[in-house]
């Protein structure tokens, strides 16, 4: 699908450099949320996703990450509503991990780090036609995010989970098909914060409307282990690096207010 865009990504390694400055840079990605500061919106709408697993395709491991992708070519797996105008096409989701369980999600709640965290990617379809160019744009992209933490086993990150050995190596491709990515969202999607950033890896645009869900999902010690068995390097590499740490540090606040949908 369009939204792995290869080449940015593949310039990337594990312990990329911060670069000094971004363009702008006043709304960038991840930050923490102060329960406190943030704002409630009532005018912030109950979020509509409509997935299709059918259009489940692949899993590629790019060096940072692994990328769960979906053919984006229609508007088959949607998102709407919540703070969003328009309609938001899905085209991958991935995930951000720490080498224990004490660290690992790139946004944190009163500091609360979390030991991962997810992201479910959409660009706007109503106003752009490709990934590429959705993603230079500053409305276009939304990301769900969904912290992990460690509890009973996730019987529907299983089957994600067990595929994974498969693309230990960066730049491994498995198929993988029929997933609905919505068994990985909280049972209460009502309750989220929404706020103007970024990507969190280069290019690091300032294109994405955040909605972070507050109710974590449980996931068991043993399914983030397997995330942990993951390379950073390709087979061919001597040195064989773990996939962990693959998160950004928190960037400030800036002139920005973190919205609720609760109160
Ligand atoms: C070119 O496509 C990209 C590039 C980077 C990211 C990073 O930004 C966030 S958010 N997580 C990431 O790993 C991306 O994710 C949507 C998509
Ligand atoms: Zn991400």
């Amino acid at each position: 699908s369009a939204c792995s865009s290869r080449f940015v990504l593949s310039q990337m390694h594990p312990m990329w450099q911060e670069p000094l400055e971004v363009p702008g840079g006043e709304r960038q990605s991840p930050i923490d949320i102060s329960i406190r500061k943030s704002v409630f919106d009532p005018n912030l709408k109950p979020l509509v996703t409509r997935y299709d697993p059918r259009t489940c395709q692949q899993i590629w491991n790019n060096g940072y990450s692994f990328l769960v992708e979906y053919d984006d070519r229609t508007d088959k797996s949607t998102l709407h509503g919540g703070p969003l105008e328009d309609q938001f096409r899905l085209c991958q989701f991935h995930f951000h991990w720490g080498e224990n369980n004490n660290w690992g999600s790139e946004h944190t709640v009163d500091r609360h780090l979390y030991p991962a965290e997810l992201h479910l990617v959409h660009w706007n379809s109503d106003k752009y036609s490709l990934f590429e160019e959705a993603v230079m744009e500053d409305n276009g992209l939304a990301v769900i995010g969904v912290f992990m933490k460690v509890g009973k086993r996730h019987e529907g990150l299983q089957k994600l989970v067990d595929a994974l050995p498969a693309v230990r190596h960066k730049d491994s491709v498995v198929e993988f098909t029929k997933f609905d990515p919505s068994c990985l969202l909280p049972q209460n999607t009502n309750e989220y914060w929404t706020y103007a950033g970024s990507l969190t890896t280069p290019p690091l645009t300032e294109a994405v409307t955040w909605i972070i869900m507050k109710q974590p999902i449980e996931v068991s010690h043993d399914q983030l282990a397997v995330f942990r068995s993951l390379l950073f390097t390709s087979a061919e590499e001597e040195v064989q690096k773990s996939m962990v740490n693959n998160f950004r540090v928190q960037q400030s606040l800036k002139d920005r207010t973190v919205r609720s949908s609760f109160n």
